[in-house]
């Protein structure tokens, strides 16, 4: 069995997360229950900050927020010093609401909407990471008719494949993301922005995928880049002071899952950095990186309780929790694995081989096939593992399911940061039929 960050079993025989034990939660909070274990999120910060710093490298570490996003994991992200990156309007108004210093806060997105970048314009925000021809304009004529300033980096494919879900790859050239940078597209970007008189183009981005265990794609991705800048200072005498290299960095969901540490990515980008620097008597640029997962996902541990169970003879047994897709459509997406335990009953042997089924109304919905728990009863508390990136922030109400609540814990307290969504929540969208007297007709 293998536990995250500061995980233990007490006395009790019950999973503890923070130093707060798991059973009490539920019963506090109710389930399904998303708890972070807050100390964890401190340490991977700090291990991708000062592996820069070690190195004497200028950094920024952007919180990438889409793997989990709400008022109080930014106030954590601000007291940890770190930058952030939002991908929408809803994202900047939640980092505006937590006062998240908006010169640390990066704009990305493939489709930023006009009304968007006016409210990036609006907030003042350290950069907005430009994707595509159309938002060059956009962003051109907002600075020009507010005569306001707007710090960029353009977004490039460097056609890189990186080992992961196809779906979450997204340094490859056949990618809805950026310019792409072997086709002159980043070139033709580059001299629409250059010289501009409110635009200042820091430098170059690029992410990617995500769920990267190799060090190898992260080292081609930083060449391809660092030789476009030596390009455009050679062709231009334009030098960037930015390479952004984006997320990806992989964490253990489960035994098959190999990730670095923290440094190792780090390293291996600062080297690149270095020696092509050196070779080619290029000033070292500041190095921004955007993990998400990394920083979230082990923190994150969900808390169901089982209820119903049923035997398929000679195939498996299903147990039913009171979540499902709805708190994580990883599994149905993606085919994403995970493990679980028997949070109230850890020290009992996790021999039975289960199938972890939600309660919602799709026969794909199973959070864990073969997940290996202790003989199942109803009413055992089930603590899914590594829930903590891409579950709340792609969570949905199909059946009209409410949305778990979230807890932080930390040196054995916790905290309430996201309230569990209520009946009167799920319909407070609704508009019912205006009663006019006659039929609405259609
Ligand atoms: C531009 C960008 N930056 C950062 C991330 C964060 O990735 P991860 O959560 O894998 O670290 C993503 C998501 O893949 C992304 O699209
Ligand atoms: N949502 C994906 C990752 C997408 C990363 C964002 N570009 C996941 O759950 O793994």
């Amino acid at each position: 069995m293998h536990l995250y960050g500061t995980q233990s079993v007490n006395e009790l025989g019950h999973l503890t997360i923070g130093g707060v034990d798991t059973v009490d939660l539920a019963q506090v909070y109710g389930t399904p229950l998303l708890v972070y274990d807050i100390a964890l999120f401190r340490e991977r910060a700090i291990a991708f900050k000062e592996t820069f710093k070690k190195a004497g490298i200028k950094a920024q570490v952007a919180y990438a927020s889409k793997a989990f996003s709400s008022i109080a994991i930014y106030e954590i992200a601000k007291e940890m010093d770190l930058s952030l990156d939002v991908v929408s309007g809803g994202e900047l108004y939640t980092a505006a609401t937590a006062d998240f210093p908006r010169e640390k806060i990066h704009f990305h997105g493939n489709n930023k909407s006009y009304t968007e970048l006016q409210y990036a314009f609006d907030e003042k925000i350290g950069c907005i990471v430009v994707d595509n021809f159309l938002e060059i304009e956009m962003i051109k004529e907002i600075s020009e008719a507010r005569q306001q300033k707007m710090q960029i980096l353009l977004r490039v494919t460097p056609g890189v494949n990186a080992e992961t879900h196809d779906f979450i790859t997204t340094g490859q050239e056949d990618s809805k993301f950026g310019f792409d940078l072997k086709n002159g597209q980043a070139d033709d970007a580059f001299l629409k922005l250059y010289n501009h008189p409110y635009i200042t183009l820091l430098g170059m981005h690029c992410h990617i995928g995500s769920q990267i265990f190799e060090t190898d794609a992260f080292r081609i991705a930083a060449e391809a880049l660092m030789y476009k800048m030596i390009e455009w200072r050679e062709k231009f005498k334009f030098t960037c002071s930015v390479l952004n290299l984006g997320g990806g960095f992989g964490i253990r969901y489960t035994v098959d899952d190999k990730p670095l540490a923290p440094s190792k990515y780090v390293e291996e980008m600062e080297n690149v950095v270095l020696s092509m620097t050196r070779k080619h008597n290029y000033p070292v640029p500041e190095i921004w990186i955007e993990p998400g997962r990394s920083l979230v996902g082990d923190a994150g541990t969900t808390l169901y309780t089982t209820g119903s169970m049923k035997e398929v003879p000679g195939v498996r047994t299903y147990v039913a929790v009171d979540g499902g897709m709805s708190d994580n459509i990883r599994p149905a997406l993606y085919g994403a694995k995970y493990t679980a335990v028997t949070a109230n009953r850890m020290m009992a042997p996790h021999s039975d081989r289960v199938t972890i089924a939600g309660k919602c109304c799709e026969s794909g919905d199973k959070i864990i096939e073969d997940a290996f728990i202790a003989d199942p009863e109803e009413g055992d508390l089930i603590a899914v593992f590594c829930t903590g990136a891409y579950t709340y922030s792609m969570a949905s109400n199909y059946n009209r399911l409410p949305k778990p609540a979230i807890v932080f814990c930390e040196n054995g307290h916790d905290q309430l940061v996201v309230r569990r969504e209520t009946y009167e929540d799920i319909i407070r969208l609704d508009v019912p039929l205006q009663k006019t007297g006659q039929e609405v007709s259609l």
